[in-house]
Order: structure tokens, then C-alpha cells, then sequence
């Protein structure tokens, strides 16, 4: 058994909570919102993010990072990841030894382009860390949190702490594999964000499923682009951090990307839908960065570059549909570019 601190009370961070509780782990959740946490304690329920399901009595929450922090050399972060470096520069200032830190965040940082596990190595001090490894893969919370079957994958440049964190994770619910290609794993987990708003919104529009295996399928196609020009493996493309988790969240109800998507193909405006939803919608700021990113390196991100005209420059779901159909004729297995 050991102590872990987990930080970000929100859907994720909850329901992980109770995948290591389940493990015997003794569980430390930071919240930054008193109420939410007295939920935790005295209700044993996250009633504003995961409602209706019973946590498990030994996960015990804190508004106090610095309780939270003690005592634990293993730390989860699981913030959006427009918080993660408010929240480092916190954790940096409490600890005193170095911790094993470990992501469930899927973005990309406007204007630096980092992933995450980059983001904690340009925050946190090498004395302050003894390893970086994210969790990622198809995963909606309000599953896990009934404890139905999920696989992911834990990643690290060093592979035998990804093995730890796979041991630390694993049960007869919640099956972790291991994957060494850090940067395949963060990006598919990331990037899958752009095309499961562009899902959404097809849906929101109308249309049905011949678009929405379009939009998968040629939106793998530019995932991978991108990520092999960025040094990761192809094929991790095809694994669960790709193509398992591009699935789970371009066809579920569950995720806020798609629903997001949905409430702007029905012509709602930005200002309205991320009121309405209530809850991290990552894809929005990595469609701004992967956008930014793709025309630095030029490689060619159709739906990416359709999706930031709709989000940030007012152009209509129904022109940017209209924009892709109409592009110039194409081979599609020499446009991978494998
Ligand atoms: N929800 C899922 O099913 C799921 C699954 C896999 C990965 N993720 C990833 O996990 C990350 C967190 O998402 P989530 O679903 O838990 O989001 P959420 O919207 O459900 O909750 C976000 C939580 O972060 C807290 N928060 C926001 N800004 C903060 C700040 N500056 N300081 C401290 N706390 C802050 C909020 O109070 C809230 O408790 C995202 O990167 C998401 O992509 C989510
Ligand atoms: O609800 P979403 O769209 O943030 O997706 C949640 C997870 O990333 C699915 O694996």
C-alpha cells in the first residue's frame, strides 16, 4: 500500500481516485474548491462531477496542497492542462524531496507547443523528480468510476517506472499496458481532442456516420503526420492512445470534446457551449496550438486547420464541411506519408 497524492478533484481525478483506492492505496486528493472536497469527505461522493457514484470511505480530500503533498512520493496530476503550470509552480514551492510525477492530462501548450511531461520538466527542478510518466488511453470517466472494463497505457522515456505505474493502476477493471513512445502516447491522447469536437459537431449538423469514419479516419491520418514529423512511433497510432481513445471520444455521449462539437454544429456560440458544459473541453485550446505548430513545421492538418477557423475566426460548421469536401483530389495511402 502507498500514499498517493492526487491532484485535480474533477471527473478524472475522481474517478482514478477510486481505481487506486480499490488498490489499497491510501488516497490524498487535492481540490481547490472547499465544498467539493467536503463532499468527498462527508458524503463519500463527487456530486458535481461524477453524481450518483459511492467513493470509496478511505479517500480522504483537502483544499490544503501542502497536507496533500506530504508524505507521498508518488504525485497524480490530473488538472486541465491550461492549470498544470499554476499548479506545479505551487507544487514546487511545498516540496522539500523529489517525487515520482505521473500525468492524466491530454493537451497541448498554446505558444510553447509542449506536452505535458514536458511542461513538468520545464516546471519542476530534477531534484525536485525522480520520473515523468503519463496515463493515457480510452478512458471516460464516468465508466471507470463504475468500475466497468478500461484499458490505457502507461508511458515513460524510463520503462520501468511506467511498469511501476502500470502495478500502482492495474486491476481486474482497469487493464494498463505499457508503451515506451512517450511522445506517440501524449500526442494521440491530444490530439484525438481536435477530431472528436469536428465529430460532435458533423453530429450537431445533421449528418451521421459516413462523416463521423471520414472525420476518424482522415483525422488519424493527420494525427500521425504530425506525430512522426514529431519523433513518435507510428504505430502507437493504432494502439489505444490512438486509435482506441481517437474512438471512445469521437463516439460517445460521455465526452465533453464530442458534446461541445454537437452544441456548435446546432449553431450554439462558443461563449454559450463552454458555459453550458462546465468541465475542461481540452480540444479547443490544442486545436489552437496544434494548429499553430502544424503550419511552423508545415505539415498538412486539414480538419485541424477547418476546426480553428470555426472555433477562433467565426467560419460556419456547415462552410467548414463544405471546405474539406472541396479540396483538391488526393491518394489516400501516399497522403499518410508512413
Ligand atoms: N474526464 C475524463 O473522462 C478524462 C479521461 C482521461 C483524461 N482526462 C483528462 O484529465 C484532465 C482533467 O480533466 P477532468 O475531466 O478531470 O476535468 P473536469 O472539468 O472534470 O475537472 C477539472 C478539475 O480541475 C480543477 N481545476 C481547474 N483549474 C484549476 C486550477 N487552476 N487549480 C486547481 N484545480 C483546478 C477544477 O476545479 C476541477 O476539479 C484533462 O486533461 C482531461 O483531458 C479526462
Ligand atoms: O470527455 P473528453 O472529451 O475530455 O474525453 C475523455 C477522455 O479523454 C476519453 O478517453
Amino acid at each position: 500500500m502507498k500514499k498517493i497524492a492526487v491532484l485535480g478533484s474533477g471527473s478524472w481525478g475522481t474517478a482514478l481516485s477510486i481505481v487506486l483506492a480499490d488498490n489499497k492505496h491510501q488516497v490524498h486528493l487535492w481540490g481547490r474548491e472547499k465544498e467539493q472536497v467536503d463532499d468527498i469527505n462527508l458524503n463519500h461522493e463527487n456530486s458535481r462531477y461524477l453524481p450518483g457514484v459511492k467513493l470509496p470511505q478511505s479517500i480522504k480530500a483537502d483544499t490544503d496542497l501542502t497536507e496533500v503533498l506530504t508524505g507521498v512520493d508518488t504525485v497524480v496530476v490530473v488538472v486541465p492542462t491550461s492549470a498544470i503550470r499554476e499548479v506545479l509552480k505551487k507544487v514546487k514551492q511545498i516540496l522539500t524531496s523529489p517525487v515520482l510525477f505521473i500525468h492524466a492530462c491530454k493537451g497541448i501548450e498554446p505558444g510553447t507547443y509542449l506536452r505535458v511531461s514536458e511542461v513538468i520538466e520545464d516546471e519542476i527542478p530534477v531534484s525536485l523528480r525522480s520520473g515523468v510518466v503519463v496515463l493515457s488511453g480510452p478512458s471516460h470517466a464516468e465508466e471507470v468510476s463504475l468500475r466497468q472494463p478500461t484499458t490505457v497505457t502507461s508511458s515513460s522515456l524510463d520503462l520501468r517506472q511506467a511498469e511501476y505505474v502500470q502495478d500502482l493502476f492495474m486491476n481486474q477493471n482497469f487493464r494498463v499496458y505499457t508503451n515506451p513512445d512517450l511522445i506517440g502516447v501524449e500526442l494521440g491522447g491530444s490530439l484525438k481532442n481536435i477530431i472528436a469536437i469536428c465529430t460532435g459537431m458533423t453530429n450537431g449538423l445533421g449528418y451521421g456516420d459516413n462523416a463521423k469514419a471520414a472525420l476518424m479516419t482522415r483525422g488519424l491520418a493527420e494525427i500521425a503526420r504530425l506525430g512522426i514529423k514529431l519523433g513518435a512511433n507510428p504505430i502507437t497510432f493504432a494502439g489505444l492512445a490512438g486509435l482506441g481513445d481517437l474512438i471512445v471520444t469521437c463516439t460517445s455521449v460521455h465526452s465533453r470534446n464530442w458534446r461541445a462539437g454537437n452544441l456548435l454544429g446546432r449553431g450554439k456560440d462558443m461563449e454559450t457551449v463552454l458555459a453550458e458544459m462546465g468541465m475542461a473541453v481540452e480540444g479547443i485550446r490544442t486545436t489552437k496550438a496544434v494548429y499553430q505548430l502544424s503550419n511552423e513545421l508545415n505539415v498538412e492538418m486539414p480538419i485541424t486547420s477547418v476546426l480553428f477557423q470555426v472555433l477562433f475566426h467565426e467560419k460556419s460548421p456547415h462552410e467548414a464541411v463544405a471546405d474539406l469536401m472541396g479540396r483538391v483530389k488526393k491518394h489516400e495511402v501516399e497522403d499518410l506519408k508512413l
